[in-house]
């Protein structure tokens, strides 16, 4: 099981700054969507470079171009690139042949699709490397999480990995962990504690407790 940080609501400067904060107890960053917004694919390029080591992932939520797209954020250095569920299997079958070419991987967000046990079990056949179940902020906003949706796709997936994310707390991880996903995302659990470095440590040890027992 892998820990994921999300940085959603920084600039360049201040993600390199974070990740040199938690970076011994991470095992993927995450250049966040508002991010790539903000400041396009030199985030992930700059990132990849300051951290060489770690796996950096491009939230680019791709709905359309897959391959065209892919192609873009694996050429700038990300090792992961988003998809979302929602869209066309033609887009995901893109996405997963670019990747293959530069050796980067495909995960699906399944934010917001409605029949998950089903677009999950299609999403699996298609080759992808990771399918996620996402709460996203808006949802998270009214109360939802991400948990019951994770123990649906623990039970249909069956060749890629598994991932969640959505308002991951340090009080809400062993919950999480008890599931066992692959991989688990969390911005906000970290970013948003005055000691990112101290809540990191822990989230890194709860999991590890579980992926050794
Ligand atoms: O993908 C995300 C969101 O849609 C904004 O781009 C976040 O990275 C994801 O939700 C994890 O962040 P937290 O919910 O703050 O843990």
């Amino acid at each position: 099981m892998k820990l994921q940080l999300a940085l959603d609501l920084v600039n360049i400067p201040e993600a390199i700054k974070v990740v040199r904060e938690v970076e011994e107890y991470i095992d993927v960053v995450e250049i966040g969507t508002p991010v790539v917004i903000n400041e396009g694919l030199r985030a992930v390029m700059e990132v990849k470079q300051a951290f060489p080591n770690l796996t950096v992932l491009a939230d680019l939520k791709i709905m359309d171009a897959g391959a065209y797209e892919v192609m873009k954020a694996s050429e700038a250095g990300a090792d992961i690139i988003t998809v979302l569920g929602a869209t066309d299997d033609s887009t995901i079958k893109g996405a997963v042949e670019e990747a293959k070419k530069h050796g980067s991987k495909i995960l699906v967000d399944m934010i917001n699709v409605k029949d998950l046990a089903k677009r999950a079990y299609e999403i699996d056949e298609l080759g992808v490397d990771y399918i996620c179940v996402h709460t996203g902020y808006d949802l998270q906003a009214a109360g939802e999480n991400p948990f019951e949706q994770l123990q649906t796709i623990k039970r249909i997936v069956r060749r890629a990995k598994t991932a969640v994310a959505g308002g991951i707390k340090l009080d809400t991880l062993p919950e999480v962990v008890n599931a066992q996903p692959d991989l688990v995302i969390v911005g906000g659990g970290i970013t948003g504690q005055n000691d990112k470095k101290a809540v990191a440590a822990k989230m890194k040890e709860l999991i590890n407790q579980k992926t050794l027992a």
